[in-house]
């Protein structure tokens, strides 16, 4: 019969979930260093099927550097990481390549997916982009280019999607079209971490909440 790690109710929230044979991703205690200094206190991430963690704290506390790290870009100096998901990263500034047009874009996307997902066409009249395939990216509004890597999300597939300020440039309706995405993502068995300033996500289901604190001293920022 499946039973509860004994310290589960002693666990920190973000870390309740998080069941060996579910996990996603799993950060145990990971930090990062910045000439010798950790630039935020080491942090416990859990990551399961249809959970997502909401990644809060003041500017320059790390939260881009942590999704870095957790995404693979970054080394950890400290901790270790454990993924068993494919993992998509949309990064602050939306990943286009200015000089190919739109559907080039999700196209270079597609091709290297080992899952290709929507077609094309579709998801760019899923994030409000019908008609704009062959503009060049670069011509894009800033809203208009984070929907592009909105898109980007939808034409390959991926289990674990970390977000750096995904409603950033958005409008109204931009946030809604996240917070849809996510839930679908989300009830499709993916997993999602996400950073945000601005408007928190309203989704189905209560997202988990990690606060990042700055371990860098004043004089090192
Ligand atoms: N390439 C870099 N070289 C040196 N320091 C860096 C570099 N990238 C980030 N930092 C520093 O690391 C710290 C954390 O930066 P990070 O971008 O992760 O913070 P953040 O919480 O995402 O900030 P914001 O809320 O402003 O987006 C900051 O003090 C920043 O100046």
């Amino acid at each position: 019969m499946f039973r509860l790690p004994d310290d589960y109710f002693s666990r920190p929230r973000a870390r309740r979930h998080c069941l060996p044979m579910k996990a996603l991703l799993q950060a145990d205690q990971v930090g990062f260093t910045r000439s010798g200094e950790l630039v935020f206190e080491p942090a416990d991430v859990c990551l399961n099927a249809g959970q997502a963690l909401v990644i809060s704290g003041p500017n320059g506390s790390g939260k881009t550097t942590l999704l870095r790290v957790l995404a693979g870009i970054l080394e950890p100096a400290t901790g270790k990481l454990s993924r068993s998901a494919s993992l998509a990263f949309l990064g602050h500034l939306a990943a286009v390549k200015g000089d190919l047009s739109c559907r080039e874009n999700l196209e270079f996307s597609t091709r290297f997916s080992g899952q290709p997902g929507m077609a094309v066409n579709r998801a760019m009249a899923r994030v409000g982009l019908a008609g704009l395939g062959l503009r060049p990216a670069r011509a894009l509004s800033a809203g208009q280019k984070r929907r592009l890597g909105l898109a980007g999300l939808l034409v390959a597939r991926r289990d674990i999607w970390l977000l750096d300020e995904p409603y950033a440039s958005l409008d109204d309706a931009g946030g809604e079209l996240v917070d849809q995405l996510l839930d679908e993502h989300l009830a499709g068995g993916g997993t999602a971490a996400l950073s945000t300033h601005q408007r928190q996500p309203r989704l189905q289901t209560d997202p988990d909440r990690l606060v990042i604190r700055a371990a860098l001293r004043e004089s090192v920022r």
